[in-house]
Order: C-alpha cells, then sequence, then structure tokens
C-alpha cells in the first residue's frame, strides 16, 4: 500500500479549473500549456507525437503501452523543413517499460526529451478520458521537474493565460519557410526509402503542418511535389506550373487561418486546376467555397473512425486527429457532400459539383492507421490526369 503513495510527484497537469493529476516525469522538462484531447490509436505513437497538427495540443494516449517499441527516426511525421514541433505533452497510463522492437533506435524517454515534449505517466487516463468525453476539451498545463518541486500558483496562473486553440492560427507557425522538393515515395519492406522515378505530374502542396506520409502517398501516385509556404501568394503557385494543387492538414483553428489562407484558395479555385484537401486543407477549401466550421466537443483522435464515402456507399475505417469540423448544413450549393463520420454523423469529405476540387476530413495517409482512404490519392490523380490531357 505505502509504495505508491510515498512517490513524489514528479510531474503535474493542473486543469484551468483548479483541478491537479499527480504523475511521473518523462522527457523533457519544464512546462507547456496546451488543449489535452485524447487518442485512442493502439499504434503508432510516434507518428501521432509528431504529426503538425497536434501543435497546441496534450495528447492522452488511451492505450497503455507507449513507448514499449522504442523510437526511430524514421516513424517522424514532422518533414524536416518544418520550423516548429508537434504535441506539447503527453499523457500516459502506464510508465515506458524497455523498448522491444527490431526498429528501436532510443528509448521513448530519452526522444521525448530531445524532441522537448514533456511527459507524464502514472495518470489514470481513463477518468481523464471520460472526462474530456463529458466536458469537451480542456486546456491544462502539463509541468516536469525531476525533483518534485513545483510552484501551483505560478503554473495556474500559466494555465489561466492560455485562452485555447479557438481563434488560434498555428498553420503560419508550423509552415516550411522555403520552398523545397519532396520526392521520396513509400517504403517497402526492408526498403526505407526507395529512389525516385522520373515522375510525369508535378503537385504544389501548401504548407499548413503537412505530414510525411501525405508527401509520400503523391509521390506514389506517379508525382513530384513542391511544397511552399501557407501565405505562398496564389500567382506565385500558378507561376510554379502545377498540374494539380494539394492543401495540406494542420494546427490551429481554421476559421482563424481567414486572412491569408482563404483568399490565396479562392484564386486557386478559379484557376481552374484540380484540388485535393485533407484536414485542415479540407476546413479551409470549405471556408473559401462559403461553408462554415465549428469547433467540436470533443474531437476525433483515433485510428478506428468509421467514414461512409457517399458517392460509393463504401465504409472505410480511417485515421482521424481534428478538433474543429465543417458544417455540412452551411455547404453552399454546387458542393456536394461526399464522406461522414459513422460516430456522429459530422462532414468528412466535399466535392465541388462542376470542378476537379474535393477534399477529406479523415486522414487517407494513414501513418498510423489502417489503409482504406488511400484511394482519394488515386481519385485527385485521375482528376489531374483528366485535366492535364483536357488542357493539353
Ligand atoms: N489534422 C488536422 O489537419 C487538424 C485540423 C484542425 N487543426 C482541427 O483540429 O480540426
Amino acid at each position: 500500500m505505502s509504495g505508491w503513495q510515498e512517490t513524489k510527484a514528479t510531474a503535474l497537469l493542473i486543469f484551468q479549473d483548479g483541478t491537479i493529476v499527480e504523475g511521473q516525469g518523462l522527457g523533457a522538462t519544464g512546462h507547456a500549456v496546451g488543449e489535452v484531447c485524447f487518442n485512442t490509436a493502439i499504434t503508432g505513437y510516434q507518428e501521432i507525437l509528431t504529426d503538425l497538427s497536434y501543435a497546441g495540443q496534450i495528447i492522452t494516449f488511451t492505450f497503455p503501452h507507449i513507448g514499449n517499441i522504442g523510437a526511430n527516426a524514421e516513424d517522424v511525421e514532422t518533414v524536416k523543413m518544418a520550423s516548429a514541433p508537434g504535441a506539447r505533452g503527453c499523457v500516459l497510463k502506464a510508465d515506458i517499460t524497455n523498448p522491444s522492437n527490431y526498429r528501436s533506435a532510443e528509448h521513448l524517454n530519452d526522444w521525448l526529451k530531445a524532441n522537448n515534449i514533456i511527459g507524464i505517466s502514472g495518470v489514470d487516463t481513463r477518468a481523464l478520458t471520460a472526462m474530456i468525453r463529458d466536458k469537451g476539451f480542456a486546456n491544462a498545463i502539463i509541468a516536469h521537474d525531476p525533483e518534485g518541486n513545483f510552484e501551483i500558483d505560478i503554473l495556474k496562473a500559466e494555465a489561466a493565460k492560455f485562452a485555447g486553440l479557438e481563434n488560434l492560427d498555428l498553420a503560419k507557425t508550423v509552415s516550411t519557410a522555403q520552398t523545397y522538393k519532396w520526392n521520396e515515395r513509400s517504403w517497402e519492406w526492408e526498403e526505407r526509402v526507395i529512389d525516385p522515378k522520373e515522375a510525369e505530374f508535378h503537385i504544389v502542396a501548401v504548407d499548413y503542418g503537412a505530414k510525411a506520409n501525405i508527401l509520400r502517398c503523391l509521390v506514389d501516385q506517379d508525382a513530384t511535389v513542391t511544397v511552399v509556404n501557407a501565405e505562398t501568394p496564389a500567382k506565385d503557385i500558378l507561376a510554379l506550373n502545377p498540374d494539380g494543387i494539394f492543401l495540406s492538414n494542420g494546427p490551429g483553428d481554421p476559421a482563424a487561418t481567414g486572412e491569408y489562407a482563404v483568399p490565396i484558395i479562392k484564386e486557386l479555385i478559379e484557376s481552374g486546376l484540380p484540388i485535393f484537401g485533407i484536414c485542415l486543407g479540407h476546413q479551409l477549401l470549405a471556408l473559401a467555397l462559403g461553408a462554415k466550421t465549428k469547433k467540436m466537443h470533443q474531437g476525433h483522435h483515433g485510428a478506428n473512425h468509421p467514414v461512409k464515402d457517399l458517392t460509393t456507399t463504401k465504409v472505410e475505417i480511417t485515421s482521424m486527429n481534428h478538433g474543429f469540423a465543417v458544417d455540412g448544413d452551411t455547404l453552399p450549393a454546387g458542393i456536394t457532400e461526399t464522406h461522414k463520420s459513422l460516430f456522429d454523423g459530422s462532414n468528412c469529405g466535399l466535392m465541388v459539383d462542376d470542378k476537379p476540387i474535393f477534399s477529406v476530413q479523415h486522414h487517407p495517409e494513414a501513418s498510423p492507421g489502417p489503409h482504406d482512404s488511400h484511394y482519394l490519392f488515386a481519385r485527385f490523380m485521375d482528376n489531374v490526369k483528366s485535366h492535364k490531357k483536357e488542357a493539353a
């Protein structure tokens, strides 16, 4: 009995309502504020922690075995050119056991430290998840001090300053500073990086915090990808002579990027080029088309979310990571809802009726998650091929 009671807390999670959760510190020391969400995936913790869409968030993993396969340099979803890290912190139930996997290069604890991510273990993540499910997203501060010395009032005051993700534009802060070319394809067994072949199509990806595996999936479709900063004017994007345009995933409130993203996307729509958007890219496309987005109660973060493709009536099991959603009731005439979540009926996709333009809320690139939705990359490239043929 006495053992655990006497263990001094070396990490705290302090919510804005004053609730304090004690645990053991992992990874980086110090403190960070963010929105606490929960992710239900049972694999892919490293991909999740390095997804830039999680900027400004602290991730509670509902799966207890986090860290048991260690960490490596290959499972990082943050594109090296990105200027900021992804998640600010993570909350775990169990301590990290010694890694046991042939791909492990590093203990997760060391990797978290090196990547400036604060972790707390020993938390009743089931209770925390139930709390978020009942009350909605909660903002908190996560703090780690190996000596267990915390100035609670100062931490509470820091937590109180965080106004949450609503109205917060983070895409600009994680977007690539420089334009770069991406030509790495998906991996094959025991061959991590495949040399690119001469690609037939050129896609310009607007980077709001793009995941590396999205870029790989585009290259798999016989494309070379040029990645540009989120604020690149439409005329500069079009001057790169793309065959199609991709709008990436990313963090923060889509409505807060209104000043730059929406006007740029409106011009891109006018160009008549094929456009494909994922997650934040989907939300921004919807805004540019005249629809509205809204904050969700608890969001969708996991790797087993059923989504129905209304155009084929097929159901796909998807990877999800979003806290905002397109309000399907606000889609204007001429825009068709193509996908719906079978968990809560929320909008998961749209297409423009008379243009080769579509987008989805879920993550067809998976990483982590099932590959059911990979067909969307082929759907995009079919549009690109037809458009290029017509234009020739
Ligand atoms: N994965 C994403 O692109 C997330 C989009 C947006 N930041 C949201 O939370 O809804």
